[in-house]
């Protein structure tokens, strides 16, 4: 859990407001616009993230979250802008360039990935980005060396993740916690400083959130950065040291957890809206 002080610290002075700078940002987003049709899907102006910090994206359905992810990790082209990773400019490369730089995105598991043993598919892990590109993918020969190597990390990401008995299992067979689990650990074949969770809770049975939020935790606290899209206010609220609120493609408010929740614009777009609702 982040206490005040380790967010201070890591925050330093950053200011609740959009678009803020941040003492030592990983990535820096400028004036990426993506649209679909007339819809304009995605349009920050300004966005940087804390290195070593766990950012949590949140907002309404269909506020953006999943393009502004596909488009930073190369899964998507922006009709405009620039973005940064690392000081390294990446805007345009492609999902493998970007996992070479350093920053990773999880990916549900499809349907071709849930007939391929647990096993296997940390190895397609290892390859790179998987997309939904590599949904029919098979295994590329490997150099034996190679394959030596990633089986080595395979194995020990998979005992770190308490997946090691299921290793020769098809991923399908796998719990909703486990395969949340599964996409973690894959997503680290690449020994990424940044990864990007695709909402981790989702179909996660309540005995298995605890861990999940262990494992997250531990990311930031070996040096990580995280970002993550959630739709699960108590997650949110419980292990972002920074939250990102986006509607219609627009950062309309970030901060932290404390800032967020007095933030009446975000209330009255988003958390309003979900308490009527219900929270799902
Ligand atoms: N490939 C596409 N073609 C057309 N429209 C799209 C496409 N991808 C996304 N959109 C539209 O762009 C908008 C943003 O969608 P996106 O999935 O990024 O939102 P989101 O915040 O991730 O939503 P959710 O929380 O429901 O997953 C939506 O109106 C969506 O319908």
């Amino acid at each position: 859990m982040s206490s005040d002080e380790t967010v201070v610290d890591r925050m330093g002075a950053a200011d609740a407001v959009p678009g803020s700078a941040k003492p030592d940002p990983i990535l820096v987003v400028d004036g990426v616009r993506r649209s679909f049709g007339g819809l304009t899907a995605v349009d920050v102006e300004h966005l940087e993230v804390q290195r070593g910090t766990i950012t949590a994206l949140i907002g309404p359905n269909g506020a953006g979250k999943s393009t502004l992810f596909n488009l930073l990790t190369g899964f998507d082209r922006a009709d405009r802008g620039r973005w940064s990773f690392d000081g390294r400019q990446i805007g345009g490369r492609s999902g493998h360039q970007v996992a070479r730089a350093g920053m990773v995105r999880t990916f549900q598991l499809t349907k071709a990935l849930t007939r391929m043993s647990v096993l296997d598919n940390m190895l397609l892990g290892a390859q790179g980005q998987l997309g939904e590109r590599l949904a029919g993918a098979f295994l590329r020969p490997m150099w034996k060396s190679q394959e030596k190597e990633n089986t080595a990390r395979a194995l020990e990401l998979l005992e770190r993740f308490k997946l090691i008995d299921k290793r020769d299992e098809i991923a399908g067979a796998l719990s909703g916690g486990q395969r949340k689990l599964l996409e973690m650990a894959r997503a680290l074949m690449t020994d990424p400083s940044t990864i990007m969770l695709d909402e981790p809770m989702a179909g996660v049975n309540p005995a298995l959130v605890q861990s999940l939020l262990g494992h997250i935790t531990s990311l930031r606290d070996e040096g990580k950065t995280v970002l993550f899209v959630e739709h699960d206010m108590d997650v949110i609220m419980g292990i972002s040291d920074w939250i990102v609120v986006l509607a219609q493609g627009q950062v309309i408010a970030e901060g932290r957890p404390s800032d967020i929740r007095s933030n009446q614009q975000v209330i009255d777009a988003y958390l309003g809206a979900r308490e009527e609702d219900g929270d799902e």
